[in-house]
């Protein structure tokens, strides 16, 4: 019996990908420069390219260059502190939230999360479908949607180490085809004759509501862009931690927003086209859709890495069911390639702006809960756990704040609040959750983290005052 159970151990701890609980030290053994490589698959995405694009030829360029400046301040700071949060407990937001969510209010987190991944998977997917349509109309959309969509399966199977290889061995790749498509865009002659920072379309100016416009644009990735490193910074080794965090923090923002977007807003101005899938295969041919594949590929391989990840811990959660995160990297794969197939991503304008709100809120309800509520004001103590037998079903601290700023960021995003709030919804969002999360915890006095300390609580109030050392068994991480 014993021997199958070390066998059971081995072959769990073989597939694993630690989706129920922390990360253990002895496998915290990534250098910051591969997590950091990972997290690298989403900078590279011709999305941000996209972004830069529509901003400079819509609002002008100095507007998309200020709200990129912005992008990277605030988004590098959540995904700094979070990355640090993660590489020091093992464990990813999904994991996080239990105690300062309770474990379904957690769980709620995650199948969001999951589904965003989802929708963006089937969203960048129709990005690559249709820039090898355009290059080779014969093949049937519907074909390409199957193989593209089914080749990331495989791709995810091994989980975190071959996310690393994948990333790694493709970068330089990538980083060629992007040189050569800045060269062959430069030796065109741009379509605007000034300096393309200066390119402003009529009748608009430099700050005011097309700053905020360009702003908004960015707030409904910017949620994503910082939790998401989390996934790959809870593998990071102890000794990396600082530099680490920083690094993962703030490196893809600055690639994502800075460079990616800087380019978009370059290609876009002497192009005078917005849409990269036109213009990279306009200036380099079948390069271009070569190009694209890679892009597209680097990224969807992290979206289903994380959206499997997120859908083992919601599953685990609240149906106990545990069939492995392969399954789940199947489901996820399955699921984005019908989005794909029925067309339905046109209709999910919606979902998204409640996405990108929620996502900000919720990185900033993690971050005020580590820094306001347990570091600062001590309400709780520091760390976290994951085990449902020690935690609550709800924590009002995390739920309330999320919940309420979510839907009234969102009917702001919506642009039911005016204009001004429209393009500022998740930032005030994020600013109401914080508030609202440090006035919860406070009245509740943190006792619906942690079940133990909810006890000694009550038993201690019944006793005479002495020393103040409640609560400290999620005080090492
Ligand atoms: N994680 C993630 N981030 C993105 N940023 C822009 N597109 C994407 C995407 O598809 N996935």
């Amino acid at each position: 019996m014993k021997a199958v159970q070390t066998a059971d151990v081995e072959v769990t701890k073989t597939v694993d990908d630690y989706s129920f609980d922390r990360v253990p030290e002895e496998k915290r053994n990534m250098g910051w420069f591969s997590v950091t490589n990972i997290t690298f698959g989403i900078a590279t995405a011709i999305f941000y390219f996209q972004m830069g694009s529509v901003m400079a030829l819509q609002f002008g360029a100095i507007n998309a260059i200020i709200s990129a400046i912005y992008a990277i301040i605030v988004a590098g700071i959540l995904g700094t502190v979070i990355s640090y949060l993660s590489a020091k407990s093992g464990m990813n937001v999904n994991l996080m939230s239990r105690s300062g969510f309770g474990y379904i209010g957690a769980s709620l987190t995650s199948l969001i999360y999951a589904s965003n991944f989802i929708m963006y998977c089937a969203f960048e997917g129709m990005i690559l479908v249709a820039a090898v349509h355009a290059f080779f109309p014969s093949i049937p959309v519907w074909l390409l949607i199957i193989v593209f969509g089914t080749i990331i399966i495989p791709l995810n199977w091994f989980g975190i180490k071959q996310l690393d290889k994948l990333q790694k061995w493709s970068l330089p790749i990538f980083a060629i085809f992007l040189i050569v498509t800045i060269i062959v865009a430069w030796n065109k002659t741009s379509l605007y004759e000034g300096s393309f920072w200066t390119y402003m379309p009529e009748g608009v100016q430099i700050g005011g509501s097309a700053l905020l416009l360009c702003i908004g644009m960015q707030h409904g990735i910017m949620g994503l862009t910082a939790l998401l490193g989390s996934d790959y910074a809870r593998f990071l080794k102890p000794k990396d931690l600082k530099l680490g965090s920083v690094m993962i923090g703030f490196i893809p923002q600055i690639f994502c927003f800075g460079v990616m977007g800087g380019l978009g807003i370059w290609f876009g101005v002497r192009l005078g086209e917005s849409n990269p899938g036109v213009y990279i295969v306009t200036l380099l041919g079948l390069g271009g859709v070569l190009f694209t594949l890679l892009t597209q590929l680097r990224i969807n391989v992290t979206n289903i890495y994380s959206a499997s990840l997120s859908l083992s811990n919601f599953f685990e959660n609240v149906f106990h069911f545990k069939p492995g995160r392969r399954f789940w990297v199947v489901v996820a794969g399955v699921v984005s390639m019908g989005l794909m197939l029925g067309g339905i991503l046109d209709h999910l304008s919606a979902a998204m702006t409640f996405q990108g709100v929620f996502l900000m809120t919720w990185a900033a309800i993690l971050v005020t809960d580590a820094l306001v509520v347990k570091k600062l004001m001590k309400i709780v103590p520091e760390g976290y756990e994951a085990k449902q037998e020690k935690l609550f079903k709800w924590n009002p601290v995390g739920v309330a704040p999320l919940v309420i700023a979510s839907i009234l960021g969102t009917i702001a995003a919506l642009g039911y609040m005016g204009t001004f709030l429209q393009s500022t919804a998740s930032f005030f969002a994020a600013v109401l959750a914080s508030i609202l999360t440090v006035i919860v915890a406070k009245a509740t006095n943190g006792q619906y983290y942690y079940k133990e300390s909810a006890v000694r609580k009550a038993k201690k109030e019944k006793e005479p005052r002495s020393s103040n050392s409640e609560g400290r068994e999620a005080e090492s991480y």
